[in-house]
């Protein structure tokens, strides 16, 4: 029946689309061939047979959030909750190196700014905080009970590791290049504060640096394989770093496997493929011209991992 349901819903979206826009217009077309790609598979008796078993692990399509309108992020949460993601992902970071220190200003400036909205740009070196923190986790957790799936692009992840499992961060993946001394203790601790450990590794890491993390006698419960430099949303893709997933996919079969940038329908296939079953997805879900559009992309995202992982 669901298949009917939906297929019915994207067919009548397409024909809407069509009477309101008759030209040909790049992003319709793409939204097109995706409404093809959601038809062959849910119709392919094949597909439908492999998607009543069970999945050897699932699907986690979560949105950055860092492309989010940040004046209406708990509006936002909800949007892409209420659009299919099953995760949220927060970019646990600095937004500038920006720092105003008013004792060096100019005294017109200090009374504008001071009679303005005043924003503190904080690095986490300067001061201990971060722009984008544990303040603004527990803010969004005041609306949201969805996922928090944190990725936390610090050098000291274990200064915050108590501050964001208070505020309420449902997973918490810290960089292994910043963490080679400590990451036992700091998957200990994460675990303790009630979080889901993670490592992320940046494209010039090599896969094997994380091995020990995941075969630790306290592992990470997943692997992010960044797919972009990390710090911007909106880069492309690099299709090199699949290498990794599959390296990942082959060793851990049920280990969650996360990709991070230039992720859409593009570059999904490239991924799912590899083995990653955790799309993370800014521009490309965002960046959708409206709610309808992205809720196909987060649902191609998702029938992309399906068709991918094997089945028990
Ligand atoms: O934090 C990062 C990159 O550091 C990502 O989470 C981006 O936000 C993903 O954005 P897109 O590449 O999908 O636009």
């Amino acid at each position: 029946m669901w298949p009917l349901v939906r297929f019915t819903w994207v067919f009548t979206f397409q024909e809407e689309k069509k009477k309101q826009n008759p030209k040909p217009d790049s992003s319709l077309c793409k939204i097109e061939t995706l409404s093809e790609s959601h038809f062959f598979f849910l119709f392919n008796p094949q597909s439908v047979g492999r998607n009543s078993r069970k999945m050897v692990v699932s699907p986690k399509i979560a949105p950055s959030m860092l492309s989010s309108d940040f004046a209406n992020l708990a509006a936002e949460a909800k949007r892409m909750v209420d659009l299919g993601a099953d995760w949220l992902h927060m970019d646990i970071m600095k937004l500038s190196f920006v720092v105003i220190d008013l004792n060096d200003t100019e005294p017109f400036l200090v009374s504008y700014l001071l009679t303005s909205l005043l924003f503190h740009l904080q690095d986490g070196h300067f001061v201990p905080n971060l722009t984008i923190g544990a303040p603004v986790i527990e803010s969004l957790r005041k609306h949201t009970s969805a996922y928090l799936d944190c990725h936390l692009m610090v050098t000291n992840p274990m200064d915050y590791v108590e501050q964001m499992g208070k505020a309420g961060a449902s997973g918490f993946t810290f960089h292994v290049e910043v963490a080679k001394e400590n990451w036992q203790e700091l998957v200990s601790k994460i675990k303790s504060a009630g979080m889901r450990p993670g490592v992320a590794l940046k494209p010039g890491t090599p896969v094997e640096e994380v091995y020990p993390l995941v075969e630790g006698e306290t592992p990470v419960e997943m692997v992010l394989v960044m797919t972009v430099e990390p710090g911007f949303g909106g880069q492309k893709f690099m299709p090199n770093m699949m290498d990794k997933v599959r390296a990942l996919r082959q060793k851990y079969p049920t280990l969650d496997i996360e990709v991070d940038g230039g992720l859409g329908p593009s570059t999904i296939e490239a991924a799912a493929a590899a083995g990653a079953n955790c799309i993370v997805a800014g521009s490309s879900v965002f960046g959708a011209p409206e709610s309808g559009k992205a809720t196909l992309v987060i649902s191609l995202l998702r029938t992309s991992v399906e068709k991918a992982q094997p089945t028990t």
